[in-house]
């Protein structure tokens, strides 16, 4: 059998019962972090708490050595494990649908997730257009898709989640103030006016954390803001509903 769970968004209290009765069955637990982390915890608090070891994979293992797992999974229990909810903004439904075609059986175990995490901010689900991901500019690579899906998004009045990237393997992940300088830096290649140091976004930080960080302004004045540890999102916001102004003005810290 082979058991997809998520480890939740912040720390090893984000763990279901679900998983820690599952995790008992386990015969080998595995675990990915180049996707996402959990910042408020270590390796060492997540295996006390399932009372097992947790073999940590990393990216090529786990996109190009997956029948290793798979093959495991016909003869024992194996759980993998992801940060977040494992078949939320990662490539895993690859691993469930490879399995499942083999005949091992896949129980796929939901967690919080960035998207659920947007219950926090007080935005209204319904109104967020297509997800996208800023990542790190390069010399020869700086893709402007998240440029596009925010100005697809805003012709229709919705709201953008930017998720922002990660290089695991460098411990390094992209702050929501980088990842508004990549924005500014694209409109400003474009020559457009879709957004401005004007606009006003919100930057969510943490999110699962019992103090999260939510800081709703202009890009000016965000950019300049010490949100703290990672992991941070952007949330480019649409036409806003009237409460959900009141949730920003309330739930979140204005600059
Ligand atoms: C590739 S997505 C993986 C999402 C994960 N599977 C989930 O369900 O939450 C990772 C990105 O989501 C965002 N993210 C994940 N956890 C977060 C948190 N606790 N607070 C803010 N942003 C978070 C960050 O932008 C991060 O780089």
């Amino acid at each position: 059998m082979l058991i997809m769970a998520g480890l939740g968004l912040y720390d090893e209290k984000d763990l279901t019962l679900k998983t820690l009765e599952n995790a008992k069955k386990a015969d080998k637990i595995y675990a990915e972090f180049y996707t996402a982390i959990l910042t408020g915890t270590t390796l060492e608090k997540i295996e006390e708490t399932l009372g097992k070891k947790v073999n940590v994979l990393d990216r090529e293992k786990v996109e190009y050595e997956t029948e290793q797992l798979i093959e495991e999974s016909k003869e024992k229990n194996i759980m993998f494990l992801t940060a977040g909810d494992p078949m939320v903004a990662t490539t895993h439904v690859d691993i469930a649908v490879e399995a499942k075609k083999k005949g091992i059986e896949v129980i796929i175990i939901n967690a919080p997730s960035i998207y659920s995490a947007i219950g926090i901010t007080g935005l209204q689900i319904y109104k967020f257009g297509k997800t996208t991901s800023i990542v790190f500019p390069e010399p020869n690579y700086f893709p402007e898709t998240p440029y596009n899906v925010i100005k697809d998004n805003l012709s229709l009045g919705y709201h953008t989640l930017c998720l922002l990237d990660i290089h695991a393997h460098e411990n390094k992940f992209m702050t929501a103030n980088e990842g508004l300088q990549v924005l500014l830096d694209i409109e400003k290649r474009r020559e457009e006016k879709l957004l401005s140091e004007d606009t006003k976004v919100l930057v969510v930080a943490r999110a699962g954390s019992l103090k999260p960080k939510l800081v709703y302004g202009k890009i000016k004045d965000l950019i300049k803001q010490d949100f703290g540890a990672p992991l941070h999102s952007i949330i480019i916001l649409g036409n806003l509903h009237f409460m959900e102004e009141e949730a920003l003005e309330i739930l979140a810290e204005n600059v």
